[in-house]
């Protein structure tokens, strides 16, 4: 795992900007998944920027949600297909036929949920993984003891993340309960995963998620097992790193050449 500290949120988001415009350039049409939540905004404006200065071509990217609230009407504006669409899609200048999601309003989610597998494997598997941190150590919607192993499914959020979420709804009593979400082992097989965690509220799951042990209890942790795993914090997140000292050495003395 490569854990790389940037002074800011900008720095981040630029940063993994880059890494996607040279995914782009390697493969043009690549299968970018996506996170929801305001950390990786920051990453889609970079971005969008790059495109729109033509330093990105993403003319032939797709696009993929990582997770979604059941329950909520088709087209709420806080869905996540439709926070992606509006936050990611949109700016790329791409339509919808380059996006693919789980089914959130699906009266079979079970079966929504083995369909949104199926697809990401038939569309050949992602290839970057952006995701973000949950104050509780989730990544996607997978809670504090899910399995390592997982598949997508339904959950069940718990209230810490249900408060956490709540500002982006009128009140707490319309956060969905239940959500959709890729597995961890969903998101164990993307080529590339690339978490940002940015702000002091994240310091602890960062640290937990990156030093201690690997555990169910935090789902984060389960980057440890991946090839190819960066996670990128701004100070105040890196803040309860006891390597972060060897952190900062190791990536001043990276090869520019080797890219994220
Ligand atoms: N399902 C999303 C996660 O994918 C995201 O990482 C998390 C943190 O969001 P924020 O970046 O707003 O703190 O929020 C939600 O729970």
């Amino acid at each position: 795992m490569e854990v790389i500290i940037v002074p800011d949120p900008a720095a981040g988001g630029e940063l993994i900007a880059d890494a996607m415009a040279d995914l782009l350039r390697r493969k043009p049409d690549a299968l970018l998944g996506v996170a929801t939540g305001s950390t990786p905004l920051p990453v889609y404006e970079a971005l969008a920027a790059k495109v729109r200065t033509r330093d990105a071509d993403a003319s032939r990217a797709r696009i993929c949600q990582l997770d979604e609230y059941v329950g909520l009407p088709c087209g709420h504006p806080e869905s996540y297909r439709s926070v992606v669409l509006r936050e990611v899609v949109e700016p790329l200048g791409l339509d919808e036929e380059a996006f693919m999601g789980p089914d959130g309003a699906a009266e079979d989610v079970a079966a929504a949920c083995l369909a949104y597998d199926r697809a990401l494997a038939e569309a050949g598997g992602v290839d970057l993984q952006l995701l973000g941190i949950g104050t509780d150590g989730h990544i996607g919607f997978n809670e504090p003891c899910s399995s390592l192993a997982s598949r997508t499914r339904i959950k069940t959020l718990t209230e810490q993340t249900r408060r956490d979420n709540a500002r982006f709804f009128d009140d707490l009593d319309e956060v969905p309960h239940h959500v959709i979400t890729q597995g961890i082992g969903t998101i164990l097989d993307a080529r590339h995963l690339v978490l940002l965690a940015t702000g002091e509220a994240k310091a602890d799951a960062v640290a937990q998620a990156v030093e201690g042990p690997l555990c169910a209890l935090v789902p984060a942790s389960a980057l440890q097992l991946h090839p190819h795993a960066t996670v990128v914090v701004d100070e105040a997140a890196a803040s309860r790193l006891k390597l972060a000292d060897y952190f900062r050495a190791t990536y001043a003395a990276k090869p520019a050449w080797q890219g994220l």
